[in-house]
């Protein structure tokens, strides 16, 4: 009998700066730990920026497609797809730059890819076995946006609003919400929304078995 080539299953999730996105991705990798998983977020990617100073780098549209080394990012995905280790960017928020570290990341049976433009961009798409969009209303996403971005990337709330209004909200307008149409699944309350959840880590482990990855793996690697 011809062994069938084992390949990874990609789930794409996607949604508006503080949708839920890590939540969800966190709440699937933690459902299905018995299993080789990994979680890739679309952040290790941002452009380096060592050439601009910190003034320019505070100028930066981080919520544009262009803002992203999107051909790294799928040279990786490519990699891991051939069940190869990439060197992961590391993106350090103080600096507003990619580290000069990377960590390496070697390949599982499942990856998730989690980010803000994941589904804009086609040749990421086509990678994907399920793509979801964690929908959740704007007011909800600044007021955490507001938390995070003062608590742990020591931003003035003055400096949040004005980035809100300036990039974050048209960018989600002009290529995060549209990029829904794609979405296989669309999960209103994020990480609590434990159906969806449960649905996704069967649906998984179904394409798993497809893809000729019917074994449990104990998970040796738990870092993201
Ligand atoms: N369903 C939910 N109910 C309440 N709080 C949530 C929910 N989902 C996420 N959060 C909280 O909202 C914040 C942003 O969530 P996160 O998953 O980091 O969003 P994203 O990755 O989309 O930016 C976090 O503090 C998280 O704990
Ligand atoms: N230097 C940076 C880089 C990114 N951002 C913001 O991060 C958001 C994406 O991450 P989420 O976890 O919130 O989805 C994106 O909206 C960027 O505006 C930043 O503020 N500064």
């Amino acid at each position: 009998m011809v062994e069938k080539k084992k390949r990874p299953v990609v789930i794409g999730v996607t949604g508006g700066s503080g949708s839920g996105k890590t939540t969800v991705s966190r709440a699937i990798f933690n459902q299905l730990l018995g299993h080789s998983i990994m979680i890739l977020q679309q952040d290790s990617y941002y452009k380096d920026q060592s050439h601009k100073t910190m003034a320019e780098r505070e100028e930066t549209n981080y919520d544009h497609p262009l803002a992203f080394d999107s051909d790294l990012l799928l040279e990786h995905l490519n990699k891991l797809l051939n069940y190869e280790a990439i060197e992961k960017p590391v993106y350090d928020y103080t600096k507003l730059n990619r580290s000069t570290e990377t960590v390496t990341q070697e390949p599982r049976d499942v990856i998730i890819l989690e980010g803000i433009l994941i589904l804009d961009d086609k040749r990421l798409r086509d990678l994907m076995d399920i793509k979801v969009f964690v929908d959740t209303d704007d007011d909800i996403r600044i007021l955490r946006r507001i938390q995070r971005d003062t608590k742990e990337r020591g931003r003035t709330l003055d400096e949040v609003i004005q980035q809100y209004l300036e990039t974050v909200r048209p960018m989600y307008n002009q290529f995060v919400e549209p990029s829904k149409r794609y979405a296989d699944i669309i999960v209103p309350e994020g990480g609590k929304n434990q159906v969806a959840i449960d649905l996704l880590t069967t649906k998984i482990q179904s394409i798993l078995v497809k893809h000729g990855n019917n074994k449990v793996f104990n998970n040796i690697d738990t870092t993201i």
